[in-house]
């Protein structure tokens, strides 16, 4: 359990997006607060990485708004480049990819968008990264590159820099899908530090065990839609809807 505030930090209201007639995401309403640590989990092809997607406008929504603290975006609106890149710096994101520069050194993975983006001189954003590096218990690979680090090792460097833009949320597309299970744990070992620490995240993760024991709410989606949504122990432990029940019999059985 985490420290979420009540107070709501992110707002979708009937969000949705299609692609030609194929209706990906069907008018999703959601809150989450500050604080709050949600886990999204449901069968492949179900919309997860979509609504993600969406929510940081890499995917422009077809309808619905999305409001991030004061901010409120409206799918109908042309959305202007300085909304967006107000919107990108205050959600950070990582990938299933870890999509670092391989011809940068790891410190200057994480200090470059601080000086492009936020203004910071090198002194400050480097000082920055090595306390973020230092986090993700990686401030040994600072000057390397990132090729010659581990798949776990490169995604805490892609955690460190999403995290130096210093975002309001951070938004994770199944993070350790691309790692063996050791190097995952280590990736799960600093998300559940970043959960305990206050950040607000929205993870897509097929790791029920972050799900059930690092989140507080689980939300499960099943053809663009929320099939069911609550405190993560009781969805884990006693889903109500049938198709919760049978997903995570599938996973079970995996
Ligand atoms: N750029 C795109 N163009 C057309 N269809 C797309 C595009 N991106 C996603 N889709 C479709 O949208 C649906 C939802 O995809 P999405 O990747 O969001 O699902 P998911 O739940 O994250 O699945 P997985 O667990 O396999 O990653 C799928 O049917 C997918 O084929």
């Amino acid at each position: 359990m985490t420290v979420a505030t009540g107070k709501t930090l992110i707002g979708l209201h009937a969000l949705s997006k299609s692609y030609g007639s194929h209706i990906v995401l069907n008018e999703i309403d959601l809150e989450v607060s500050a604080g709050e640590v949600l886990a999204i989990i449901g069968p492949s092809g179900s919309g997860k990485s979509t609504l993600l997607r969406c929510i940081n406008y890499l995917e422009p929504p077809s309808g619905g708004t999305i409001t991030i603290g004061p901010t409120t975006i409206n799918a109908a609106q042309p959305v202007s480049r300085v909304e967006l890149s107000s919107l990108r710096r205050r959600v950070g994101m990582v990938f299933q990819s870890f999509n670092l520069f391989p011809h940068m050194s790891v410190l200057r993975n994480v200090s470059l968008a601080q000086e492009r983006v936020l203004g910071r001189s090198r002194a400050e954003a480097d000082e920055r990264s090595m306390q973020l590096l230092s986090r993700v218990g990686l401030s040994d690979k600072a000057a390397q590159f990132p090729g010659r680090c581990s798949g776990g090792q490169q995604q805490r460097i892609a955690i460190a820099r999403a995290l130096a833009l210093d975002p309001e949320v951070m938004l994770f597309d199944e993070p350790t899908s691309a790692l063996d299970p050791e190097l995952g744990l280590e990736v799960l070992a600093v998300m559940r530090e970043l959960a305990e620490s206050g950040m607000t995240m929205i993870v897509v993760t097929h790791e029920m065990g972050f799900a059930e024991n690092v989140s507080d709410t689980v939300m499960i989606m099943a053809d663009g839609r929320i099939v069911e949504k609550g405190p993560s122990a009781e969805v884990m432990r006693n889903p109500q809807h049938e198709r919760t029940r049978r997903f995570l019999r599938a996973v079970h059985d995996r």
